[in-house]
């Protein structure tokens, strides 16, 4: 055989396998999407997330003090009210005692150096379910929206979150939200991670269930990017960063490694996120309950392609697992 054709000498031990990616996994890349109700002392379960719940602030402390001994960096959080007056407005967002302001304060005290992140969006608010304020013929009104978005995230951030990310994907709301945090002096101690490619995927169903968000009529076609978009995916992710984005997130991530590869290349001094979603996470687990793989080897497999495309941060709900099978 020619000298040319081995490559097999290179990896046949698990060590030189893994100086063949050029990054490898870490618990530091791993983001913990959670949801919280404003029932203060829920549990629920959430059926088509297997594993995941909702949870009341007054639990938050069974549910991750074990998580962070493990090892555990980072969550983002998502309200999920139940009992909330819901309006056009989505005023119940930025409540002082809504459950996503009293579980960041709560957290900042329970674990100093857990890094908090906020999902920004008014989906989860709005009587009509839709990410900003409607005109009377069901557009969207984009000025009035990304206005509110914009103090929707500066209240998180007064509240303690360490990061905003704003996921309505709202045309000009990156460039609000970080002028508001500079006048309300949060310009340098709060991140904005945007989801500068989000998709209009079919992959968002089980989050839907869990978050209560869907839109009560049409769909999120107007804002959200087409799946065969690469080009609308490239200019807002340009766009972002040109808007004062500090992090940049595709999602989904599985089907859309490509776009994670573009927005490295687009955005190569920023970090790059992505976020493996619930539909993506349920579809793992549907797999491998139905023995078509075993799930750890799958979850890997998914995670270390979004790392090989280019991703430096993962928003998964496999996170759990993950510090447990990285501790080996
Ligand atoms: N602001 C909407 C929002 N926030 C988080 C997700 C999806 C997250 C997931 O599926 O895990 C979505 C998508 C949507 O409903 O359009
Ligand atoms: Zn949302
Ligand atoms: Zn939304």
């Amino acid at each position: 055989m020619d000298i040319s054709s081995i490559l097999q000498g290179g990896y046949q031990h698990p060590l030189s396998r893994s100086w063949q990616g050029r990054r490898t996994l870490t618990k530091s890349m791993l983001m913990y999407p959670i949801f919280i109700t404003d029932d203060p002392d829920a549990r629920v379960e959430i059926k088509s997330l297997p594993g995941q719940c909702r949870w009341g602030v007054n639990k938050l402390e069974e549910f991750l003090g074990p998580l962070v001994k493990k090892g555990l960096k980072s969550v983002i959080l998502f309200g999920v009210p139940l009992k909330c007056n819901k309006d056009e407005k989505g005023t119940p967002a930025d409540d002082p005692e809504g459950p996503v302001i009293l579980a960041i304060k709560k957290l900042r005290t329970l674990y100093p150096d857990l890094y908090i992140a906020c999902d920004v969006c008014l989906c989860e608010y709005t009587s009509h379910g839709h990410c900003g304020f409607l005109n009377p013929d069901g557009t969207i009104d984009i000025e009035p929206s990304v206005t509110r978005i914009a103090q929707v995230a500066l209240s998180y951030a007064k509240a303690g979150a360490h990061c905003v990310a704003p996921s309505d994907m709202m045309d000009g709301r990156i460039k609000a939200i970080k002028r508001a945090l500079i006048d309300g002096g949060y310009g340098n101690r709060c991140t904005l991670m945007s989801y500068s490619a989000k998709f209009a995927s079919a992959l968002y169903g089980p989050f839907r269930d869990a978050a209560g968000s869907a839109p009560a009529f049409g769909d999120r076609k107007c804002y959200q990017l087409p799946p065969a978009a690469k080009g609308l995916a490239r200019r807002a992710i340009t766009r972002d960063v040109n808007e004062g984005a500090d992090i940049i997130m595709v999602k989904p991530s599985l089907p859309y490694l490509d776009i994670i590869a573009d927005a490295a290349e687009l955005a190569p001094d920023h970090p790059l996120a992505c976020y493996q979603v619930s539909g993506e996470y349920a579809m793992v687990c549907a797999g491998a309950a139905a023995g078509v793989y075993d799930l750890r080897v799958m979850a890997f497999e998914t995670v270390e392609s979004m790392v090989r495309a280019g991703a430096t941060l993962i928003l998964t709900y496999f996170t759990p697992q993950f510090l447990d099978w990285l501790e080996a």
